[in-house]
């Protein structure tokens, strides 16, 4: 192959060409630097890692590359190697050429690719090359969390010596269970408490939250019924602050249908502020390093993090290596949806095997003995692996019945049945409706989404939202407590409907629709035009802000608001926000840096969040964004009301369902 100096300068024009990025350059210049004599094959290798990185891969699958470079490598960048051997030829071609065996060889140098031991920046672990940060994130992961499973046989023996307690208290949390199916929310339980790591997955409303709520009780009242009595210290944690609130209302709402007698006694020994998992590591100023990690473990007995699919390999390295050895962590969330943002898929990793159960007999036993439940004879496996026996799937959805097309839909998607899908779509459900708009009609859809003309699906869109603002805007001289009145409503009224995209540029991205409601809300003169800032201006807000007590995915409302002025009350624009102490807080537009305006939001943001209609735009043809994790996730943030729009190809919502995408990595267990 070519030069150093040469793929370097390929790598540097792939940049300009918007394919590479800086800092996957910039690796690759490290290494250069570093060792003048390593291979172009391993500059370009490293370069490939960061980007890899960037698209949430821990690390590059150097046999998927040689298998499908195009799948990997970056779309917009020509690479073109110069070869003495090939010739002027693409990488591509080159790759293939000099072959995977020949090209592993080229990576090795003793001062920038390990095996692990040792301290070089980059380890090659059979065809997986990583940033050693990320390998030894998962290396640390894998270890502590099998430390934890290793206590299980112990953890059980104690809890059949507490049998009949354990037995009644889970009697006493789930009422006899109707009909011939399994009560998995039963069974979650009981594996969760047999062990100190355990995973609880499954789909919108199959009972996550009821279910860890139990689980709570269940374990503080055989904590506080050991000899030294003393309760468990529990925490609740979300990736997001939106996640967090969200959980925090429904624990609030399962601990109030607990029996009296528990309910009491989760109250008294639950600090059940649910905060986000950054907040529970204690963030330090001026510093990237957490208040607790390894060497200051956190105060807690059990940590349960919700939205698990959510959190990403570095959080998760944090989490872990800040829990003390004896605490217990529960995971909860949608093994389904879509992965983190940063690098990483662990909730997906944990749960590759949850669909099969894969239990072991001895399992099955114990939780028959301790549950009288029985795990279907389809979910058993005499030769179960470990981690299997601690994740457990909730299988039945009590938001979504079998008459429900959201449910349906959600399902057909899930395991990428395009017939299925498309038998939904014929059948006569209610709470699902489909648009298709050609892309020279986009102006139709979003002045459609403005509320003229009217579309039935959408009914009068936002002009209903700035019809109820001013209709019911107080007069100057009211109290502060009717404009806290008037916002709250406004919010509650706003959150019922949400445009999800599933991309953030384009036209048909979050950024141009925003930007053609605005003109036709403009239009229809309900707002200024080349304002930024108006009365009923939507906003979401893009990063946590401590100190206005604002988290990355709250929705705010701008509003008229009377200030105090010189002689009196003069009217002013603030933002509304209900608080974390669900008061209405109002802030000055001047001191809000992070937000965008939300008519639209990417679904990838909405993540966390629900809404009683959730209308989802696909984009008028494929693109890499779009998999059948993102098409579930944005048909799951429909409570009641889903609607599919597609601009002009109609086949993409089942191009995306087709489409899953794994994410490399090495985690093994
Ligand atoms: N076993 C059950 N029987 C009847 N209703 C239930 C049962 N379990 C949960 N529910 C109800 O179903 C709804 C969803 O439950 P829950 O919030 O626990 O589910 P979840 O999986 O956490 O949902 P989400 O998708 O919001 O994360 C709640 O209204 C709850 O009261």
């Amino acid at each position: 192959m070519q030069k150093p100096s040469a793929m370097l300068s390929m790598l540097s024009t792939a940049v300009e060409a918007g394919g590479f990025r800086d800092v996957d350059y910039a690796l690759a210049k490290f290494i250069h630097n570093e060792a003048q004599d390593a291979d172009p094959a391993l500059l370009f290798s490293a370069a490939l890692v960061s980007y890899q990185l960037g698209r949430g891969h821990v690390c590059l699958d150097l046999e998927a590359c040689f298998d499908d470079p195009d799948s990997i490598f970056p779309v917009n960048a020509s690479l073109l190697v110069d070869d003495p051997q090939y010739g002027c030829v693409t990488l591509q071609q080159c790759m293939t050429q000099i072959g995977y065996a020949a090209w592993i060889q080229r990576l090795a140098h003793a001062e920038i690719v390990g095996s692990g031991t040792g301290n070089t920046p980059l380890v090659l672990v059979g065809p997986r090359l990583y940033l050693r940060r990320y390998w030894q994130h998962e290396r640390n992961i894998e270890s502590m969390i099998q430390q934890r499973m290793a206590k299980t046989a112990s953890i059980a023996a104690t809890l059949t010596r507490h049998q009949a307690l354990f037995q009644a208290t889970l009697t006493s949390l789930f009422t006899a269970h109707q009909g011939p199916e399994s009560d998995w929310q039963k069974l979650a339980c009981a594996i969760s408490a047999r062990s100190a790591f355990s995973v609880i997955t499954g789909g919108p409303g199959t009972g996550k939250t009821t279910t860890v709520v139990r689980l709570i009780a269940l374990l503080q009242t055989l904590a506080l019924a050991d000899n030294k009595a003393t309760p468990l210290t529990i925490r609740l944690a979300a990736p997001t602050g939106k996640a967090a609130a969200r959980l925090q209302s429904a624990i609030a709402s399962a601990i109030s249908s607990l029996p009296v007698e528990v309910r009491t006694r989760v109250e008294a020994h639950l600090d059940s502020e649910v905060s986000t998992l950054h907040r529970l590591l204690g963030p330090q100023r001026d510093s990237r390093q957490f208040r607790y990690n390894a060497r200051n473990p956190m105060p807690v007995d059990l940590l349960i993090i919700d939205e698990a699919s959510m959190v990403d390999l570095d959080m998760m390295a944090s989490v872990l290596s800040a829990l003390p050895e004896h605490a217990r962590l529960i995971l909860i969330g949608d093994k389904d949806q879509l992965a983190s943002v940063e690098a990483g898929s662990i909730l997906g990793e944990l749960c590759l095997r949850a669909e099969q159960g894969n239990y072991l007999p001895s399992t099955i036993d114990w939780i028959q003995q301790m549950t009288g439940e029985i795990i279907p004879s389809d979910l058993q496996n005499t030769a179960g692996d470990a981690l299997s026996q601690h994740v457990v799937m909730l299988r039945k959805s009590h938001r979504f019945s079998d008459a429900s097309g959201i449910g349906q839909l959600a399902r057909a998607v899930n395991l990428g049945d395009i017939a299925a899908m498309r038998a939904v779509w014929h059948g006569a459900y209610k709470d699902i409706h489909y648009l298709h708009f050609p892309t020279d009609n986009l102006q139709t859809l979003t002045q459609q989404l403005a509320g003229k003309p009217t579309n039935q699906v959408i009914g009068s869109g936002y002009a209903a939202h700035f019809s109820r603002m001013s209709s019911s805007q107080p007069t100057l001289d009211e109290d502060l407590d009717t404009f806290d009145q008037w916002a709250r409503s406004l919010l509650t009224e706003y959150s019922q409907f949400q445009v999800l995209c599933a991309l953030r540029n384009g036209d048909a991205g979050v950024e141009g629709l925003n930007l053609k409601i605005e003109a036709a809300l403009a239009g229809q003169g309900l707002i200024p035009t080349n304002q930024p800032w108006y009365s009923g201006r939507p906003v979401l807000v893009t990063q946590n802000n401590y100190s206005l007590g604002l988290m990355n995915g709250d929705i705010g409302l701008t509003l008229h608001y009377p200030l105090n002025a010189a002689g009196g009350r003069a009217w002013g624009l603030r933002v509304a926000f209900i608080g974390k102490d669900d008061a209405v807080h109002w802030v000055s537009p001047s001191r809000l840096n992070h937000i965008q305006t939300v008519y639209a939001m990417t679904v990838h943001k909405s993540q966390g969040s629900e809404f009683e209609h959730a209308l989802l735009v696909l984009p008028p043809k494929m693109n890499p964004v779009l998999t059948r994790e993102l098409l579930y996730t944005g048909i799951t943030r429909a409570k009641a009301r889903f609607t599919l729009v597609t601009l002009d190809n109609q086949t993409v919502p089942e191009e995306a369902a087709a489409r899953r995408v794994k994410r490399a990595s090495g985690l093994s267990f």
